[in-house]
């Protein structure tokens, strides 16, 4: 069980509180001009990866106090439980591991009593081998033919870690191998993917940590359908379908055979996943040796966390500077920009591994919070982002702190992109800390030759305030390891806020009430009756649709 300590009852949380109102009204701009160090005092190094966190509305004292507050909630035993198998996730009464999936120095980690590395280890060599078949060309669909097409069935964390890894990853991906992937239950999801797919030479992977999940549960039968209207034999469903799952009496009664399923554990959980048997399509796509890099750039991280002294490591800054924020400034909001096209399911990735993890309003205790916790993480990839919201990032009302992230080498280095690219990466953290001062504006429109009348009207529009905060994490290139340690990175800020706020972050009670309902709601949606069960809208919407149908 983690420690259950009130931030908001410590020193630390008062003292920031009255740092925070003396900080009203000081300048990034000020502390620049003020101390040539700035940047070497607020920037981390880890291998290939450097955080600089010096644009942020932060002084020596601030950093000093934040630090203070991860230590009075007692962070690093709370870190050390998560690595030592304590059951942290304590509603579910589970270990928090996905650390131990890729513990590529293969240390002992023990739950109840047993070591779980070597059933990682086994697991992760049948997914080396089947990995191999299928690359090869060994593994044959029923008519004799190599596979060509790999299609991923599952949803959220069964799904969007692979989905934004094999994007991410696409330089290293297998050529002769497709993968795409089905997660909606909305049938325009398979319908499109088996459109493009043939299915003597596809293969399903069906993924659910529970095999229980209607979205993906519908999604694989009519996958199964799909098969056996071709191949008019049960016997094909064993060359085409495989699971990976938790569940393997589920995985039995879909007809999966046990030789075909891949499994993992109840301590993995969906949204931190990817590092399991569910990072099969990863595995087959871009080949076991990119996938084994991932996990060791993962475990790099998880080494760094453990051991790098709070002042000098990167996922609890990135977390005490989010607290900073969401906790003293009323920020609501977090946008992740990654600089990098591969990278685009990046924030959409993140939305779940953030959102379903703090989104909480109740503490360890079970006590509703009196402050704030989880943000809304939102972004989409650089310069796309910049002719789409930042505008309200640089001139709306709300505080927007921002992770810029970007390459200094390009995949495709081709003639001027890449340092095109970049000059906008540069370009938009030192314009949201700078902004342009009302002088500066005038100047500028003076210089253009512009009328007083005319610099009058147009002023209070073309001026920004700056001082908006922002993170650069800057890397050499996007290599299945900087990703593995880039992800592992954001996975344990997600930790260190959870810890800090006091709530539990790997549970997802959340997700059920919609989940029930819907499935009241769809034998209601039989027939003509008409509907009285529930509230007026309700009531009225299933009717409406009842009749447009
Ligand atoms: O892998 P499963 O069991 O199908 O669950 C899929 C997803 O559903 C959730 O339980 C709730 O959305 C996620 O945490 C999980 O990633």
């Amino acid at each position: 069980m983690l420690p259950q300590i009130n931030p908001t009852k410590t020193n630390a949380w008062a003292a920031l509180r009255d740092h925070s109102r003396a900080m009203m009204g000081e300048r990034m701009i000020d502390w620049f001009q003020a101390d040539p160090d700035r940047f070497q005092k607020f920037s981390l190094h880890f291998e290939d990866i450097l955080l600089d966190f010096s644009k942020n509305l932060i002084t020596e004292k601030t950093h000093r106090l934040l630090l203070d507050l991860a230590e009075q909630c007692q962070l690093k035993e709370a870190i050390d439980k998560m690595f030592t198998g304590d059951k942290i996730n304590a509603t579910e009464g589970r270990a928090v591991l996905h650390v131990a999936l890729r513990n590529r120095s293969n240390t002992p980690v023990v739950v109840d009593g047993q070591d779980v590395m070597p059933e990682v280890n086994e697991v992760l060599a049948r997914i080396e081998q089947f990995t191999d078949k299928v690359i090869s060309g060994e593994w044959k669909g029923f008519t004799g033919r190599p596979i060509t097409d790999i299609v991923n069935i599952g949803i959220g964390g069964s799904d969007l870690g692979p989905v934004m890894v094999t994007e991410a990853l696409k330089p290293y991906k297998k050529p002769h191998l497709n993968v795409h992937f089905v997660s909606n239950v909305d049938g325009t999801h398979i319908a499109e993917a088996l459109k493009v797919v043939d299915p003597e030479t596809t293969l399903f992977i069906i993924a659910s940590k529970t095999f229980t999940t209607q979205e993906t549960m519908t999604n694989a039968h009519t996958a199964r359908e799909w098969l056996l209207n071709v191949a008019q034999d049960e016997s094909a469903v064993a060359k085409h379908f495989v699971a990976v799952s938790t569940n393997a009496e589920g995985v039995a009664k879909f007809g999966i055979s046990p030789d075909n399923m891949f499994g993992f554990w109840d301590w993995v959980g969906g949204r931190y996943s990817l590092w399991s048997a569910i990072g099969l399509p990863i595995a087959c796509v871009l080949g076991f040796e990119h996938f084994r890099e991932l996990l060791e750039g993962a475990h790099a991280m998880d080494n760094h966390f453990r051991e790098t002294s709070f002042e000098q490591n990167l996922p609890v800054t990135l977390a005490l500077l989010g607290i900073w924020y969401n906790n003293f400034y009323e920020a609501e909001t977090h946008a992740i920009l990654p600089y990098d096209q591969y990278m685009h399911r990046f924030p959409a990735y993140f939305q779940q591994g953030d959102m379903e993890s703090n989104g909480k309003s109740v503490d360890r205790a079970g006590h509703r919070v009196s402050y704030e916790t989880g943000p809304v993480i939102w972004g989409e990839p650089g310069t796309n982002g910049q002719h789409a919201f930042y505008q309200l990032i640089h001139q709306g009302t709300k505080l927007i702190p921002c992770d810029f992230m970007a390459p200094a080498q390009s995949h495709n280095p081709i003639g001027e992109h890449h340092p095109i690219l970049l000059s906008n990466f540069f370009a938009q953290t030192e314009a949201l800390m700078r902004g342009k001062s009302e002088d500066e504006v005038r100047e500028e429109m003076q210089k253009a030759g512009k009328s007083e009348e005319e610099i009058r009207e147009l002023l209070p529009f073309r001026v920004f305030s700056g001082n908006k905060p922002t993170n650069s994490i800057l890397f050499k290139m996007l290599t299945p390891r900087t990703l593995g340690s880039l992800v592992a990175m954001y996975e344990h800020k997600i930790f260190v806020q959870g810890v800090i706020w006091n709530i539990l972050s790997f549970d997802q009670w959340g997700v059920e009430l919609g989940k029930q309902l819907a499935k009241s709601i769809l034998p209601e949606l039989k027939g003509d009756a008409h509907v009285t069960s529930h509230d007026a809208s309700t009531n009225g919407l299933i009717n409406a649709y009842k009749a447009m149908r």
